[in-house]
C-alpha cells in the first residue's frame, strides 16, 4: 500500500493536517500542520503544556484526533498503523517495565511481544541495543534499582530493538544527569546518521538547538514557527552591533547618523542593522561602522556582530521562556 501515497507525500516522515484534538473544550492541540522531512532530526519544542505529548500520542495511534489528519511514513493515520508501526521505535511517557527484572530480561520480553522479530536473533539483539545506550555494565540489574535516567535508556534502547526508518522521542533526556544527556544527543545524531528519521519532543531550547537539523514551535496548542534552524534563525530578525566604549554618547551619536538605531547597554551601545523595526533595508557594513566610530574620536574597546539568538526568537513568538538550563 506504500505505493499508493503521491510521490511528494513519501518525502515527509510525518505530516500532518489541521491537527486538532479536544479534550471537552480545551483545545490541546489546535489544526497543526507539521511537516517532518525524511531524514531530518526534528526538534519539537514548546513549553510544558502545550501540546506535544498529545500531538505524539496521536500520531502513534495512542490518541484519536477530533479532526484532521495525519500520516507516518507515508500512511495515513490511524489507519494504516499496523502497517506502520513495526518501522517507528517510539519512546513516550516514561517507558512502563517490569521492576523485578533486569534490563536484559525487561528488553527480552519487550522483543518477544513483536511479531516480526525474529528469535534466533533476540539474545544478540537486546544486547547490541544496551550497549547502543551504554547500559550493558548495569544490564543484569533489577530494573527497580535503576536511575531514572537509566530507565529512560532502557527505553530508548526498547525502540532500537529492531531497525526503525523513524524514531519517536519525547522527552527522552527527561531525568538524565549533563552526561546521560550528552549521550542520548550523540545517540540522536549518530541515528539520524544511519538515515533514521529523528522526532524529538522537548521543552529545553538548548537541547534542540544542539541536536536538530530541523524545529517546530508549539503555543498553546499551537504551531507558531517551523523549518530548518537556519530557515528560523535567518527569520529571526535583523543583526546588532554591540559597541564596548566608554564614549557611549559619542557612540550613539556617530551609530544614529550612520541610520542605526542605538541603545545604551552597560558599557557598550548596541544598534539593531536595519533600523529599529528590523526591516530587511540593509544597514552599513561592519567594518564602515568601524572606521566611522574610531573617524568620530569613539575609543573602540570592542566590536561584535551578533546574530539574534533563537531563543530570542522563540519568546517572541510564544510569549515565555523556555528552561534553557542543562
Ligand atoms: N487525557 C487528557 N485529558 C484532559 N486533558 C488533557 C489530557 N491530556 C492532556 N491534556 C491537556 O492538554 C494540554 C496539552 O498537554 P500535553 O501533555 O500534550 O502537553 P506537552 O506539551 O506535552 O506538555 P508536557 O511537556 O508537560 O508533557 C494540557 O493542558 C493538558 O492538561
Amino acid at each position: 500500500m506504500g505505493t499508493a501515497v503521491a510521490p511528494g507525500a513519501t518525502e515527509l516522515a510525518i505530516e500532518t493536517t489541521a491537527l486538532t484534538k479536544r479534550f471537552g473544550r480545551q483545545r490541546a492541540v489546535d489544526a497543526v500542520d507539521l511537516a517532518v522531512p525524511r531524514g531530518a532530526v526534528f526538534g519539537f519544542l514548546g513549553p510544558n503544556g502545550s501540546g506535544k505529548t498529545t500531538t505524539i500520542r496521536v500520531l502513534l495511534g495512542l490518541a484519536s484526533a477530533t479532526e484532521g489528519g495525519a500520516r507516518v511514513l507515508g500512511q495515513e493515520v490511524p489507519r494504516g498503523l499496523r502497517e506502520v508501526l513495526p518501522r517507528v521505535g517510539a519512546l513516550v511517557e516514561g517507558p512502563a517495565f517490569y521492576p523485578f527484572l533486569s534490563g536484559t530480561a525487561n528488553l527480552e520480553r519487550l522483543d518477544t511481544a513483536n511479531r516480526y522479530a525474529p528469535s534466533a536473533t533476540r539474545t544478540e539483539r537486546v544486547h547490541r541495543a544496551l550497549e547502543r545506550v551504554g547500559l550493558s555494565h548495569a544490564a543484569g540489574k533489577r530494573v527497580r534499582a535503576f536511575s531514572l535516567g537509566m530507565k529512560q535508556r532502557l527505553g530508548i534502547a526498547g525502540a532500537l530493538l529492531s531497525p526503525r526508518d523513524l524514531l519517536v522521542l519525547d522527552e527522552p533526556t527527561n531525568g538524565l544527569d549533563p552526561q546521560g544527556t550528552r549521550e542520548v544527543r550523540s545517540l540522536v545524531r549518530s541515528l539520524a546518521a544511519e538515515g533514521a528519521t529523528v522526532f524529538v519532543s522537548s521543552h529545553l531550547l538548548a537541547e534542540v538547538e544542539q541536536m536538530c537539523t530541523h524545529v517546530a514551535v508549539m503555543s498553546a496548542g499551537s504551531l507558531v514557527a517551523q523549518g530548518s534552524l537556519a530557515e528560523l534563525r535567518r527569520s529571526g530578525g535583523a543583526a546588532r552591533v554591540r559597541v564596548r566604549t566608554p564614549d557611549g554618547a559619542a557612540a550613539a551619536a556617530e551609530l544614529a547618523r550612520l541610520g542605526l538605531d542605538p541603545e545604551p547597554a552597560g558599557d557598550a551601545v548596541l544598534a539593531r542593522f536595519g533600523g529599529a523595526t528590523g526591516d530587511a533595508t540593509p544597514g552599513p557594513a561592519p567594518e564602515t561602522i568601524v572606521v566611522a566610530l574610531v573617524a568620530a574620536g569613539v575609543r573602540v574597546r570592542g566590536f561584535a556582530v551578533e546574530e539574534p539568538t533563537l531563543e530570542e526568537r522563540f519568546v517572541a513568538l510564544t510569549g515565555e521562556g523556555f528552561d534553557v538550563a542543562q
